[in-house]
Parts: structure tokens; sequence; C-alpha cells
């Protein structure tokens, strides 16, 4: 099996991929690089997800394999594992990446140049069309393709009536479908003055239920109602996973006992095990908070032909499905 003068990285990787284990444990104790591409792309732990061998995963990850490392078509070594069915090799792929996201990627997102997150945003201008708002980069800040989600969050939101907060206003979608529900108040965040001019603009300041606050979330929290609110949904844009969590934490004095709170589940939505990682890193981290999450799977395959990126720098959304979250209160 083990060809001579065969480079001992390819070696590793053609002994994951045979399910060697001996193999690949004297490799790893001789210190062949575990994070090496073969000729095709893949590295060692790619080959034992795509067997499903735990032990080999198991040991590859202790010797440090990147668990998020990217084929040529982009898929990590969680994704081959889903895609064939290996669920023992899966959980311990998932395991490895929500505590890596929980300490690394904190780590390194923390380490950004400006005062927050979506500084240059703010200050940028955005340009407005029908069926998207860009940022100065080109990128899609709001699309009209998730109007059926919009819709869907807001219908979640609104179940008890009562007061509502949508933070983030966009193209106004999902505050047109929540106006919909006829709220006794509904409060709107934005803090792109752009974003800002145009509600103003079409008539947002004058619905009588509607109150707007213009400013980042971060900086107005203090101005909502305590534990006033029947639903809450958070969508903006140009933040990280520690703002929503900086959000999140927030929500047992803003959200009223029996209310919900549904948020723009968007993370790494062009691969589906990071994604996978991130709906269960929220997840555990607002159980901590009090509150359990149920994810909704809607489909959107069908909203999203190559027509609607068109002049799109980045497709920020590539999976079949779409999980809205509703997280509710633990009894
Ligand atoms: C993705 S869009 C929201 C789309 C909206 N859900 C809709 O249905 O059209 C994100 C919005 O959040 C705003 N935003 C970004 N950061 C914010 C912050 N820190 N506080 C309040 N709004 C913010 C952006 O300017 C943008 O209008």
């Amino acid at each position: 099996m083990f060809f001579l003068g065969m480079e001992e990285a390819d070696q590793l990787c053609l002994a994951a991929k045979s399910n060697d284990f001996k193999k690949v444990q004297t490799l790893i104790t001789s210190g062949t690089d575990v994070s090496h591409f073969d000729g095709d792309g893949l590295t060692p732990l790619m080959h034992a997800a795509k067997t499903g061998n735990a032990e080999i995963i198991s040991a590859l990850l202790e010797a440090g394999a990147p668990w998020n490392a990217l084929s040529p078509s982009n898929l990590s070594a969680g994704d081959f594992a889903m895609e064939a069915g290996h669920q023992e090799a899966f959980d311990l792929l998932l395991k490895t990446g929500i505590q890596s996201e929980l300490i690394l990627g904190t780590i390194a997102r923390k380490e950004t140049k400006n005062e927050y997150s979506n500084q240059e945003y703010l200050q940028d201008r955005v340009t407005f069309s029908e069926d998207k708002i860009m940022d100065n980069e080109s990128k899609g800040v709001m699309m009209a393709w998730e109007k059926p989600l919009m819709e869907a969050h807001a219908k979640a939101i609104c179940t008890n009536g009562g007061s509502i907060l949508n933070v983030g206003f966009g193209m106004g979608l999902v505050d047109t479908a929540i106006q919909q529900y006829h709220p006794t108040k509904h409060t709107i965040i934005e803090a792109h003055p752009d974003v800002y001019k145009r509600m103003i603009e079409s008539g947002w300041g004058e619905k009588e239920n509607v109150r707007i606050v213009f400013g980042r979330w971060q900086d107005v929290v203090g101005e909502l109602d305590e534990c006033g609110y029947n639903g809450i949904f958070f969508d903006t844009y140009g933040e990280y996973y520690e703002d929503l969590w900086e959000f999140h934490q927030n929500l047992p004095k803003l959200l009223k006992a029996d209310g919900v709170y549904s948020y723009f589940n968007g993370f790494c939505g062009s691969n589906a095990f990071f994604h996978v990682v991130y709906c269960n890193l929220v997840t555990l981290e607002i159980e901590s908070l009090g509150f359990s999450t149920q994810l909704i799977p809607l489909p959107v395959k069908d909203c999203l032909g190559d027509e609607v990126w068109e002049g799109v720098k980045q497709k920020y959304w590539q999976l079949d499905t779409y999980y809205l979250p509703v997280c509710l209160f633990s009894e």
C-alpha cells in the first residue's frame, strides 16, 4: 500500500484513506505534518472523515490537524463526514469545531483594527436598488430573496402580538411583515445614516405604532423598554458572532417572560458544516442565558438562482435550507 519514496505527509493521507490506524499513529509520532494537502487537495483528516474512522479522526485532531481546512471544492472534513452519514466522525468534528470557535475564533476576531466590528460599513455610503442594498465594496447588505424568510421571522416573533422590537431595518422587509400583525408598539433600531434617511423618506417615522431609534444597538439599548417586548428580531450587518452574543446578554432584560426571540441565522452561510457548528454554538450559548431554541427548517434553494447574485461580490448564502431560530425562555 505504501510507496517507496512517497513523502511522509502523503503517506499519512494514504494511511487515513485506507483505515490504517497503526500507520497513522506511527507517522504522527514521527512528527509528520498533519495539516498536509495531498495531490487531490485533501488533508489526512478529510480522508478519515470520508471513511468515517473515528479512531483515526481523534488521533489526527489530538495531533493538531485543522478541523476547518477546505478542499478545492470548499468542503471541510465535517462536510465529508456529514455527506457520508458517518455520525461518530461528524460528532467528533462538530465538538472540535465548537470548542475551537469558542476559544480561538473569539481571540482572532478581537484583533480588529477598528473600534467596533462594522465601523467602516457604518461610515461609508450604501447603494439602494429595488432588490438589494449594497455596501461600498459591492457586498449585499440585504437582498430581496430573503423576503420569505423575513416574513417567517415576523410571524414567529409576532405570535403573541403586543410590543415588537427589530434591530436592523435594511430593506424594511421584516418590518413591513411585522406591521401586518398590527403590533401595539413597533420599535426599530437602525444605525446607518443612509438607511435611516430612507426610512424617514418612505414614511416609517409617521406610522402611529412605530418608534425609530437611530444609532447602534450597542449605544441605544439603554433607551429600550425593560422587559417590555413580546417579540424581538435581530439582523444587523458586518457584525460578528461576538456582537450577537453581546446582544443576547441583553435579552433577559428586554423580553417579556412569554416573549419570542429570533435572529437572522446567517453565520457561515456558504459552508454546510461550518453553519452547523455556528447553529450549535449559538444554541448552546443562548441556553446558558435560560432560553431554549427550536430551529425550523425552511427550504431556500428555489429563491436562489444564479441571477440573484449578479453584481454582488459575495454569495453570503449558498445552502439549500435556512434554519429559523425560535427562542423562548425555558420553563
Ligand atoms: C441585513 S440588514 C437588515 C434587513 C432587515 N431584516 C430586512 O428585513 O430588510 C442589516 C441592517 O442593520 C443595520 N445595522 C448594522 N449594524 C447595526 C447596529 N450595530 N445597530 C443597529 N443597526 C445596525 C444595517 O445598517 C442594516 O440596515
